[in-house]
């Protein structure tokens, strides 16, 4: 991990996190953020302070650097970001609208691998940004979006309470279901319970963990993904696994699939198009473009 604020903490410690907001007419929106806090019991406690001064990117900056606390920014459209070396990042789902409205296997890689339909019940046990988890969600299946770090998860939680005012996202939004957690004890109390606890079917589990940042690129070519300022600043944040941990994640994925799915079932995972196989472990079928590859193993 690079410059990673004190306030982080692998451990579950609580993230202290100052939060500016620009009009006293957004005090609803705070409350709004606290309850969804509250409810998800995040461990987060907001510092919160309206802006005095106009967030010009030089003001942005300056909060960055003086402040050894992670700072988030609700504007004056109520979009929660946070501010990642001076560079404000957020979900924006927005953004992804026409790809999302045109997803399907012949434009997206993922769908090819996950093969999923409108029945499906994926988790994606990575969920970032949760860009691929919309993209899993446009084919009707329902989601559970798995993501480790709580501030993360504060994000996801926060833009699908944005994005369901809007009449045009309210049916995928309610097929997401966000869960602050870690996926390795996540799959290993499930691996650890029947069959019988485990109501729902779990068709698919998607992967895409951390990989260096240095690492996206082939070294000889050049050829490859460029990092992009959602994925740098999540280097701020979490680290690439270990091997033992890819291993320990793969194989508890993999185990509670094969109980959900006894065949049926299928593991993809994301890497940068050069990178090796997670956890040295040989995929069934892999799916590439000149950027991402994405590895499926059918369990
Ligand atoms: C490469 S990003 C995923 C990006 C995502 N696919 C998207 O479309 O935005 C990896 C994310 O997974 C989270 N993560 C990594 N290991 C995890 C774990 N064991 N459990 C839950 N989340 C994890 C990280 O905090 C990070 O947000």
């Amino acid at each position: 991990m690079t410059d990673v604020p004190q306030t982080y903490d692998e451990t579950g410690a609580v993230v202290h996190c100052q939060l500016f907001y620009v009009n006293d007419s957004q005090q609803a929106q705070v409350e709004s953020l606290q309850s969804l806090i509250a409810e998800h019991t995040l461990p987060i406690i907001l510092d919160i302070e309206v802006a005095t001064e106009k967030l010009t990117q030089r003001r942005r900056q300056q909060l960055s650097q003086a402040s050894t606390q992670p700072i988030l920014l609700l504007d004056n459209k109520d979009k929660l970001s946070w501010l990642s070396d001076g560079l404000s990042v957020a979900p924006e789902w927005d953004k992804l609208q026409r790809r999302v409205v045109s997803a399907g296997r012949k434009s997206e890689l993922l769908l090819q691998a996950a093969k999923i339909t409108s029945d499906s019940h994926v988790i994606d046990a990575t969920a970032g940004f949760g860009h691929d988890s919309l993209i899993l969600a446009s084919t009707g299946a329902q989601v559970t979006m798995l993501e480790q770090q709580p501030l993360m998860a504060l994000l996801l939680l926060a833009e699908q309470q944005r994005m369901s005012a809007l009449p045009n996202w309210q049916k995928l939004m309610s097929r997401l279901q966000i869960i602050n957690a870690d996926a390795l004890s996540y799959f290993a109390n499930l691996e650890a319970s029947t069959v019988a606890d485990n109501a729902t079917t779990i068709d698919v589990v998607y992967l895409d963990p951390m990989f260096p940042e240095d690492s996206y690129q082939d070294s000889k070519t050049g050829k490859g993904a460029k990092v992009g300022k959602h994925m740098q600043a999540l280097h701020q944040l979490a680290r690439p696994p270990t091997l033992d941990e890819e291993r320990q994640l793969l194989s508890s994925v993999q185990a509670v699939v094969k109980q959900s799915m006894q065949g049926q079932g299928r593991v993809v995972v994301k890497r940068p198009q050069f990178a090796p196989l997670l956890a040295d472990e040989p995929a069934s079928e892999s799916w590439h473009n000149e950027a991402v590859r994405f590895d499926g193993y059918f369990v």
